[in-house]
C-alpha cells in the first residue's frame, strides 16, 4: 500500500503515546491475547500497553505481559517499531519485542485471554489490519520499521522497512 504517496509528513510526525508489544514464540507457536478493553478490544494482539511515566519500554513490556498474562518473558530483544497516525486518537509509537521463553503460566485476567496458536494459524483477520506487514518479519527474527495510518480501525497506508538497527 505504499505506493501512493504517505498523507504523513513522517520527518515531523511527533508521537504522543509510548507503547509496547511483546511476542513469545516458542516450539512452533505464538503467545497471542484476545484484548478484553482498552484500546482494540475483542482483537487478538501480543500482550503490551502504554509505557508508563519514568518506565524504560523494555520495563513496560515486561510489566505488561506480567499483568495481563502472569508470565515473565526470558531474553526479550526489541526487534521493531511500529509508527501509527490515528487520526481520531493521539499518535502511537509502539516498541515491539520477542522473546522465545518465559516463566509462568499463560493465565487469564482481567485485561486478557491468553491463546496459543501455531505460526501456520495466525488468526490475522482478527487482529490489527498493519500487523500481516510485519509480524511474519519477526517470526523471521527479522527487524523493522512500520509506518501506517489508519482512520478508525481502517489502515490507509502503510510502509515496512527491515534491517533497522535497534
Ligand atoms: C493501530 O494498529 C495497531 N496494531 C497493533 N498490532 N497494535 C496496536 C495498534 N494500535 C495500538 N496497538 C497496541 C499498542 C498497545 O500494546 C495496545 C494499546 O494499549 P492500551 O491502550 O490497552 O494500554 P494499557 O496501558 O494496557 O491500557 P490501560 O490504559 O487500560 O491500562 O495496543
Amino acid at each position: 500500500m505504499s505506493f501512493i504517496s504517505s498523507p504523513v509528513d513522517w520527518t515531523t510526525w511527533t508521537p504522543v503515546i509510548p507503547a509496547t508489544l511483546m511476542f513469545i514464540v516458542k516450539d512452533g507457536r505464538i503467545l497471542l491475547i484476545e484484548k478484553k478493553r482498552g484500546l482494540g478490544a475483542g482483537k487478538i494482539n501480543g500482550p503490551g500497553g502504554k509505557i508508563d511515566a519514568g518506565e524504560t519500554p523494555l520495563e513496560s513490556v515486561m510489566r505488561e505481559t506480567q499483568e495481563e498474562l502472569c508470565v515473565l518473558p526470558i531474553n526479550p530483544r526489541k526487534l521493531g517499531e511500529l509508527w501509527f497516525s490515528m487520526g481520531d486518537i493521539p499518535d502511537i509509537l509502539c516498541h515491539v519485542y520477542r522473546a522465545d521463553d518465559f516463566t509462568g503460566t499463560p493465565t487469564e485476567t482481567e485485561e486478557a485471554v491468553p491463546l496459543w496458536y501455531s505460526l501456520q494459524s495466525i488468526p490475522y483477520q482478527r487482529m490489527w489490519e498493519d500487523d500481516i506487514h510485519w509480524l511474519p518479519l519477526l517470526l523471521e527474527d527479522k527487524t523493522f520499521l512500520g509506518k501506517f495510518v489508519f482512520e478508525g480501525d481502517s489502515m490507509q497506508w502503510s510502509h515496512v522497512e527491515t534491517g533497522v538497527a535497534w
